[in-house]
């Protein structure tokens, strides 16, 4: 068994706008978890973003690394978990996906990995329910995927290099669970239709590189406009967004967050940014902005000799 494990995990961007619990994109925003074996479970939490969350042993990756080593018949009922965010909770950015998938490889690295990563897929997307932040978290880049209830299957494809995107936070929360109340419980087939095209062109566009695609393939009709009432100004930007220099706008995940994908060498960055935060301020929404990247790894187990203390690492690697 390894003594100490640490796992660095990426955030994630669901949807994509058509490609509603399908799509997903890891970005460079990351969760930090260290997990060890103890003998009475402690959990220590880092930083802003994690006020709230439990510390006793109902939280979440606690519960997530028992049930790895449940399916494994390993007993470890006691740990040492350690945790840092850059991730805002509920906002759209898979908070709840990264917190998931870093427990899952955590807890799956400290009993010396028996199970692959596709199970780990599947147990996550069981807990998870949707396969788009997980798989994102897990596999890194771009990622297709299905899951029929039982088996989650996906594609990852990397995205093009220049891409970069825009996220606006705004400065409330919004729970997927309430996200998804707001939506229809059918569809009509026009809508599937309009859907399953743009989503299906939207994967070609990012394997082909083929940004002059990107602004139509994310068009939605089947979440977007449902959620437009709980995240006032979203309907604005989306529309106008590629207009002032983004390849595409869409909600992330189930909102509040709002992102634009913009080329490395767009000249109206500056803009676009000011345009989105503007827009936000408009409808009385406070918002921060982040320029980040797609992530290209997924969950990476960190090998290095864990000599310095947990935050050290963590200070360490948030600078760098
Ligand atoms: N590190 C964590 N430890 C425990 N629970 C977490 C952690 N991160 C997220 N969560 C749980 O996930 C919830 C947020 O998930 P969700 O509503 O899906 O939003 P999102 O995933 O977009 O941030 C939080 O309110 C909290 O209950
Ligand atoms: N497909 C889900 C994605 C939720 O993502 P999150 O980052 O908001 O948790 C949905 O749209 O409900």
């Amino acid at each position: 068994m390894n003594n100490i494990v640490r796992v660095k995990v990426p955030a994630s961007t669901a949807n994509l706008g058509p490609g509603f619990d399908s799509l997903g994109m890891a970005l460079t925003l990351y969760s930090y978890i260290e997990m060890q074996q103890a003998e009475e479970t402690c959990i220590a939490l880092h930083g802003e973003n994690l006020d709230g969350i439990p510390t006793d042993k109902s939280n979440l990756i606690y519960k997530v690394a028992q049930s790895v080593f449940e399916e494994a018949g390993v007993d470890i009922p006691e740990l040492s978990i350690s945790m840092y965010s850059e991730v805002p909770l509920t906002r759209g950015l898979g908070s709840s996906a990264s917190a998931i998938i870093g427990a899952l490889v955590a807890a799956n690295e400290l009993i010396g990995s028996p199970l692959t990563k596709d199970r780990l897929f599947t147990l996550a997307t069981q807990i998870e329910k949707h396969p788009d932040n997980v798989g994102a978290s897990l596999f890194g880049g771009f990622v297709a995927t299905a899951w029929d209830g039982n088996n989650a299957h996906y594609v990852k494809i990397d995205p093009p290099k220049e891409l970069e995107i825009l996220v606006v936070i705004p400065h409330f929360q919004l729970s997927t669970t309430k996200a998804r109340e707001a939506l229809p419980k059918s569809l009509s087939l026009q809508d599937a239709v309009y859907n399953i095209s743009r989503s299906s062109l939207l994967v070609g566009a990012v394997a082909a590189g083929r940004y002059d695609l990107l602004a139509a393939a994310m068009r939605d009709r089947l979440h977007q406009p449902y959620r437009a009432e709980l995240v006032p100004g979203m309907a604005e930007i989306l529309e106008q967004a590629p207009l002032r220099g983004a390849l595409g706008a869409s909600l992330s995940g189930a909102g509040p967050t709002v992102l634009a994908l913009v080329h490395r060498e767009e000249t109206r960055k500056h803009e676009l940014e000011n345009y989105m935060l503007q827009t936000m301020n408009s409808h009385g929404l406070e918002a921060d902005t982040l320029w980040l990247q797609p992530d290209h790894n997924g969950v990476q187990i960190m090998t290095k000799k864990h000599t310095d203390s947990f935050l050290d690492m963590v200070k360490g690697e948030v600078k760098a």
